[in-house]
């Protein structure tokens, strides 16, 4: 049975690629030295026998999981101290290859925990913190959301009140809503949290604070006295993390354990604020910020699998008694997975753009310049909730574009799907998210009537929109780019109007916007689908790369621009912008742009530079031997260690023994 080499169709789609995909990863990686970095991290963890030997998570039961990837992560967080390994990047690149497939249940103490305390607390609460948390003596999470709120932080119940007495403050669940109540890891694993809660102080609430809590003993891990804390139970994915529910009952902490670089309680009790608001917010805004790429590649991995297996799958012959074809070359096919492929790269651009933003807005940020705020906020909002709205469909075409095989976690893409999708829901539901855009864009709208000078991103809203679309046969990325920006300006127009006009009638500016909060999405998504598709072309533009590599991720951008005016097509032609003759133009162009690109799908993928062993994917193999390696994942199933279950004998037998008793002539009677 056994099967060797590469497969040949996939070497061929390798030989017939007009491009050299190793050009493309440097690019997607930032340099060829940063690539050579990136392998050899990963190198170092795959070649690791405790990830080597760990078992396949798909084969464990849940318990088991949790205790694999906790395994896991903490090898991989000691072994990232002792290779001296400080780039966040970088950490990531080993963290993924050590543990391609388990959820850290240390990830919410070092994406949100540390970051939170490097970015909110005072200068000696630092000294006192990191330390113990670089050492994992505390391990923390992010305890915000509750039983009863999740997206109202302000309707938080869970209170902080100060008693200037004994200079404490006394941490309550008043409440079955105001239970502590999905925060990642807070179930079993951590030792501390970041509790938000309500600020009281002198009888005065001041809204949401952040303190600093310990919920269990640091030797023995047993909860403290007054907080009774555990796991909610099985999600849809997620399996191996333990989101935790926590009860606090009038648990107290010293003042020093508020979170004060910038709000302050005083001993008295006395409450003092910074000149900015929301500056807590800005842990949820750090994480906004990292997951459109890390949803993007989440996406590409789909897309390796789904697009690696439809070269090697045959099915159906053309023309009778001929080949049977590679799926792939149904046109059918490349529409399903060509723009799932596009939407990685777009959302990868994006995200590098929306990571670099939150760096620099930061820092301004942190010399006390709060400016920008407002729009690192709407961008990492909205582009937070497109990409995973995207990317979380596109993941899903890909499961289904395999057929049968992609329904099976042979192939990988379930596990992707699970682990993607809540990105539509943590750090803001998507929805809320847009309309958090969508204010922005109505502010924005109301300084240009007042002839206010906008920021750069909004600019294109002070063009007018009585213009035609520019559009000709050879559909162009200008023509493209000023359709997404009529479009977005023509909603954006269209919400505001609608808004005003309910306004101008009576009604109340709460009732108009309630009345309008559909019509404000569209202009929300709108405006970051703009966003998105000038972006991939700015960055494409720039790319420094030889020409046939700048070509074939040229058409990849233009598909995807290409792709979604015809999904969205009632939008950008309702006012007439594009005519009739100009969408026949945009759809050829797509068809064009399917088989432009269909010569060099399996290089565009190969260039996303993910090793076997981190994708496991039976479909998804660089080699393509996929029928080999499915047989083999079905021989591996712990149902087939028996030949016959001991099910049979307790449940079956049993049965089949009753029923034919009572199937004799005699027992009928
Ligand atoms: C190949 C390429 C290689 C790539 C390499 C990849 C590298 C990847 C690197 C790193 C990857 C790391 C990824 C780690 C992943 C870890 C796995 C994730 C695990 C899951 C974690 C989940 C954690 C959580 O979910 S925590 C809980 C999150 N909860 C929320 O988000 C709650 C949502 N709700 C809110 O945010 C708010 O309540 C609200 C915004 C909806 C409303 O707030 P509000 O009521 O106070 O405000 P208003 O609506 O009244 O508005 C008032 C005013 O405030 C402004 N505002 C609101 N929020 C902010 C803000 N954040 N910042 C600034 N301003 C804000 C708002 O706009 C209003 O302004 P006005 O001027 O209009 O008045
Ligand atoms: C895997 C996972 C990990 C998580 N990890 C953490 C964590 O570490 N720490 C933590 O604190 N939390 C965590 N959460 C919780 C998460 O942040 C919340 O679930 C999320 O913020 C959404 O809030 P919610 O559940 O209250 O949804 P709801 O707000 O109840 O949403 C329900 C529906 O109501 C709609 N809706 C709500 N408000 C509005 C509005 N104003 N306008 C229009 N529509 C509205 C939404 O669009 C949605 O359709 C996690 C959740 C998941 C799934």
């Amino acid at each position: 049975m056994a099967t060797g080499g590469v497969n040949a169709d996939l070497a061929k789609e390798r030989e017939r690629a007009t491009f050299d995909s190793e050009q493309l990863t440097n690019f997607l990686y930032r340099g060829p030295e940063k690539v050579r970095r990136k392998r050899y991290l990963q190198n170092l963890a795959i070649q690791d026998p405790v990830f080597k030997k760990a078992p396949l998570w798909a084969f464990l039961n849940r318990e088991q999981q949790y205790a694999t990837a906790l395994k896991k992560h903490l090898h991989a967080y000691r072994r990232i101290q002792e290779l001296g390994i400080t780039e966040p990047v970088e950490k990531f690149y080993y963290r993924e290859a050590a543990a391609p497939h388990e959820n850290s249940p240390i990830g919410l103490h070092e994406s949100m925990f540390i970051p939170t305390i490097e970015k909110q607390a005072t200068e000696e609460q630092k000294r006192k913190w990191l330390p113990l948390c670089h050492s994992l003596k505390m391990i923390g999470t992010y305890a915000q959301t509750e039983l009863g709120h999740g997206t109202f932080i302000r309707g938080l119940e869970t209170t902080a009140t100060y008693d200037p007495v004994a200079k404490e403050f006394i941490l309550s669940t008043p409440k079955l809503t105001a239970m502590k109540y999905w925060p990642g890891n807070l179930g079993k694993t951590t030792n501390h949290c970041l509790v938000m809660a309500q600020l009281i102080t002198k009888g005065k609430n001041h809204g949401i604070h952040m303190f600093m809590l310990q919920t269990r003993d640091m030797e023995t891990h047993q909860p403290l006295p007054g907080i009774e804390l555990g796991d909610i139970g099985p999600k849809f994915g997620f399996f191996d993390n333990d989101n935790g529910y926590m009860i606090l009952k009038d648990v107290r902490i010293p003042r020093e354990n508020m979170f004060m670089r910038y709000y302050k309680v005083l001993e008295d009790g006395t409450y003092v604020t910074p000149p900015g608001d929301r500056l807590n917010y800005l842990s949820m805004v750090l994480l906004r910020s990292a997951i459109t790429s890390m949803i993007g590649q989440h996406l590409s991995q789909a897309c390796i699998i789904a697009i690696r297996y439809s070269a090697v799958r045959r099915q159906t012959e053309i023309s009778p008694g001929g080949e049977e074809a590679q799926v792939l070359d149904y046109q059918t096919q490349q529409y399903k997975l060509f723009p799932a492929l596009a939407t990685s790269y777009a959302m990868l651009m994006a995200g590098r753009f929306m990571y670099d933003f939150y760096l620099k807005t930061t820092a301004q940020i942190e010399k006390g310049d709060l400016g920008t705020m407002p729009q690192l906020h709407a961008l990492s909002a909205g582009l937070k909730a497109f990409s995973t709205w995207e990317c979380t469909a596109a993941i899903e075409v890909c499961r289904m574009s395999c057929g049968g095989h992609g329904y099976s976690h042979a192939s990988g893409i379930p596990k992707i799907y699970v682990d993607a999708t809540p990105g539509c829901t943590y750090e803001g539901e998507n929805t809320v998210m847009m309309l958090q855009v969508a204010r922005f864009l109505m502010k924005m709208y109301t300084n240009l009537q007042k002839g206010q000078e906008l920021p750069s991103f909004v600019q294109y809203m002070t063009k007018s929109l009585d213009t035609k679309s520019c559009m000709k046969e050879e559909v162009a990325p200008k023509c493209l780019v000023m359709a997404y920006e009529h479009r977005a300006s023509r909603l954006i127009k269209a919400a505001a109007d609608a808004i005003q006009a309910m306004v101008m009638s009576g009604s109340s500016p709460q009732e108009a916007w309630n009345k309008n909060t559909v019509p404000l999405t569209w202009a929300a998504l709108a405006f970051c689908h703009m966003f998105v598709v000038k972006n991939f072309f700015e960055m494409v533009e720039d790319a420094k790369m030889d020409g046939q590599t700048k070509a074939a991720f040229m058409a990849l951008c233009k598909l995807y621009a290409v792709n979604g005016v015809i999904t969205h097509l009632g939008e950008f032609i309702q006012d007439g912008y594009l005519n009739n003759q100009q969408v026949q133009y945009i759809q050829k162009s797509l068809l064009d742009l399917l088989a432009e690109i269909r010569p060099n799908a399996v290089a565009l993928v190969d260039a996303f530079d993910y090793p076997d062993a981190i994708l496991q994917s039976c479909l998804g193999r660089y080699d393509g031997q996929v029928y080999q390696a499915l047989y083999d994942f079905a021989k591996s199933s712990p149902l087939n260690e028996k030949e016959v279950l001991d099910s049979f004998f307790d449940y079956v037998k049993p049965v089949q023994q009753e029923l034919e008793a009572m199937n004799q002539p005699m027992a009928r009677l």
